[in-house]
C-alpha cells in the first residue's frame, strides 16, 4: 500500500509525482539510471545510490532550482518527506511570511533550510552540525545557492544540542530536527528489532554514515529526549519546538515520558506518509495563548486509516479564501467588526487567530431578532422602573443571564497567508450546535461587501 495519499495536503508530489522519464531526458545524469519496463513507462533502482543521488540533484534543480552536491557516504534526503515536515512546520507557526527557524543537524545536503528557504523566502535559518564533512558540504551547498544571507552553517562539539547554539537575547519561531536514530551500529544495520522479520528489504538503499545515523547514548529516543530537557531553558526564545522520528516506538517513549513531567508544555504528535515511508513527529511549546492547528494534530492510526480518515474529514477547518487584494490586517479588522457585531465573546490567541464563544444565536435571521431585542429592551426598562424602588434589578439581571448561558459554540478561528493570498480557516471546537462555526462563516461572507462599501464612504 502507498501512503502518498496521506502526503502533507501542499506536498507538491502529493498528486504530481516527479516524472522519471521527463527528468532523465533533461538530465544527462540521471538518464543512465532510468530503465524502459517491458510493460511501458519507466523505473528506477532505489537501491543504487548513484541512481538515487542523480534523481535527487534532478529534483531539486527542476522543482526548487537548488544545486548541490552530495557524498555517497552521507544521507541522500528525499525531498517529497522533507517536505512533509516543512509543510507542517509552515501550518504549525501560522503561514509566517518572516521567521528564523533552527536546524539540528542539518546534514551534508543542508536539505531543511535550503528548502525552506526556497519555498519561504523571507525565512531565515540557524543549521548546525557536528561532522565535519557535512559543515564544509552544507556550507558549500547554501554558497552555491547564494543563499548565505539567509542560511547559516554553524559546526557545533558533539556534546552540544540547544546549549551553546542558542541565544537568550533571540527569538525563533521554531526548531527542527531530523535525529540520528540508532543505538549502535547493530541497530543500525537492522539486525535488531528496529524491522521484524516478516518486513520485506527496505526499498531504497541508505547511504548515512555511522555519525549521522547512530547517537550512542540511546538513539533518537535519547536524543530527542535531551532537547525537551533543553528546550525549557529556551521556553521564551522558541516559540515550536518540534522533531521528526524514525521510529514509531520512539514516539511512543517519549510522549509516554511527557504525560508523567508535571510540566507547562503542551504538545502535539504527527506523521508524514511518503511512498511506503512513515516517519512522525512531536511538536511542543511553552507558550500557553497558542493553540496548535487542528490540521497540524496526528492523523493517522496505521491500522485504521479509513476510520482516521473519516474523522479527520470531519475535523477539516472550514475556510475562506480572500482576493489578493485584502491584506490580513484588512481582514483581521473586519473579523473583529463581526465579532463586535454579533456580541461574541473573543479572545486573541495570537496576532491573526481568536476564540470566540457564543451564547446566543446573533448571526441568523438577524432583523427579527432586532426586534425581539428592541421588544426585550422595553420590557426591562418597564422592568427596571417598577423594580427600582426594591433595589432588586441587578439580582434579576444576573439571575437571568446565569440561566441562559448555554454555549451554543466555540470556535477557533485564524488567518493565515499563502502565495499573498489571504484565508480564513474556522474549527468548532464544542458547544450545543456543531454547525455553528459554518453559520458564522456564512454570516461572514454575506456582510462583507457591505462591510466593504461602509469603509470606503
Ligand atoms: C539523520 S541525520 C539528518 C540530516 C539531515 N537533516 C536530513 O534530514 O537529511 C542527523 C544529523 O545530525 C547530526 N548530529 C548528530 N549529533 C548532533 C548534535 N549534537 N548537534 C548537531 N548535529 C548533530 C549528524 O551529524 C547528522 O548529520
Amino acid at each position: 500500500m502507498t501512503l502518498n495519499e496521506y502526503m502533507h495536503p501542499r506536498n507538491r508530489y502529493r498528486n504530481n509525482p516527479s516524472n522519471f522519464e521527463y527528468l532523465a531526458n533533461k538530465y544527462e545524469d540521471l538518464k543512465p539510471y532510468v530503465k524502459k519496463k517491458s510493460k511501458g513507462g519507466v523505473t528506477l533502482d532505489f537501491r543504487n545510490s548513484h541512481a538515487l543521488r542523480a534523481l535527487t540533484y534532478a529534483v531539486l534543480k527542476e522543482d526548487f532550482n537548488l544545486n548541490i552536491q552530495l557524498s555517497l557516504e552521507r544521507l541522500i534526503p528525499r525531498i517529497p518527506q522533507k517536505l512533509n515536515y516543512l509543510h507542517w512546520i509552515e501550518d504549525l507557526i501560522g503561514m509566517k511570511e518572516q521567521a528564523v527557524g533552527i536546524d539540528i543537524g542539518g546534514g551534508c545536503s543542508c536539505i531543511h533550510a535550503l528548502l525552506a528557504v526556497r519555498m519561504n523566502p523571507l525565512w531565515e535559518m540557524i543549521v548546525s552540525e557536528i561532522d565535519p564533512l557535512n559543515v564544509k558540504m552544507a556550507t558549500e551547498n547554501v554558497e552555491r545557492n547564494h543563499l548565505q544571507n539567509q542560511i547559516k552553517v554553524i559546526r557545533v562539539d558533539p556534546t552540544m544540542l540547544l546549549h551553546g547554539l542558542l541565544d537568550k537575547t533571540k527569538q525563533y519561531d521554531f526548531l527542527m530536527c531530523n535525529p540520528p536514530f540508532f543505538t549502535d551500529i547493530i541497530e543500525a544495520q537492522g539486525l535488531s528489532n528496529t524491522r521484524t522479520s516478516t518486513r520485506h528489504q527496505a526499498n531504497s538503499v541508505s547511504t548515512a554514515s555511522d555519525i549521522e545515523m547512530i547517537f550512542n547514548q540511546g538513539g533518537e529516543v535519547s536524543f530527542v529526549k535531551r532537547i525537551i530537557n533543553e528546550s525549557y531553558s529556551y521556553k521564551n526564545n522558541v516559540r515550536l519546538f518540534t522533531t521528526q522520528l524514525g521510529k514509531k516506538s520512539s514516539l511512543t517513549e517519549i510522549v509516554k515520558d511527557l504525560k508523567l513531567m508535571n510540566n507547562d508544555l503542551h504538545y502535539i504528535t504527527s506523521e508524514f506518509c511518503q511512498g511506503h515511508t512513515m516517519r512522525w513527529a512531536i511538536a511542543w511549546t511553552f507558550d500557553q495563548t497558542y493553540i496548535f492547528p487542528t490540521e497540524c494534530h496526528s492523523h493517522l492510526a496505521s491500522k485504521t486509516i479509513k476510520k482516521a480518515k473519516k474523522k479527520e474529514a470531519e475535523k477539516v477547518p472550514l475556510n475562506w479564501t480572500f482576493d489578493e487584494k485584502y491584506s490580513m490586517d484588512y481582514i483581521k479588522k473586519y473579523l473583529e467588526y463581526i465579532f463586535n457585531e454579533l456580541k461574541l465573546s473573543f479572545q486573541n490567541i495570537s496576532e491573526y487567530a481568536w476564540t470566540f464563544d457564543a451564547y446566543e444565536n446573533t448571526w441568523s435571521h438577524q432583523r427579527r431578532k432586532r426586534r425581539h431585542q428592541q421588544d426585550d429592551e422595553q420590557t426591562t426598562t418597564t422592568k427596571r422602573l417598577k423594580l427600582d424602588d426594591e433595589q432588586s434589578m441587578v439580582n434579576i439581571e444576573q439571575t437571568s443571564s446565569t440561566i441562559n448561558k448555554i454555549k451554543i459554540c466555540s470556535v477557533q478561528v485564524r488567518l493565515q497567508m499563502y502565495n499573498k493570498k489571504c484565508t480564513l480557516y474556522m474549527s468548532f471546537v464544542d458547544g450545543i450546535n456543531s454547525d455553528a462555526a459554518n453559520q458564522v462563516l456564512q454570516y461572514m461572507k454575506n456582510h462583507f461587501v457591505s462591510y466593504e462599501t461602509k469603509i470606503i464612504q
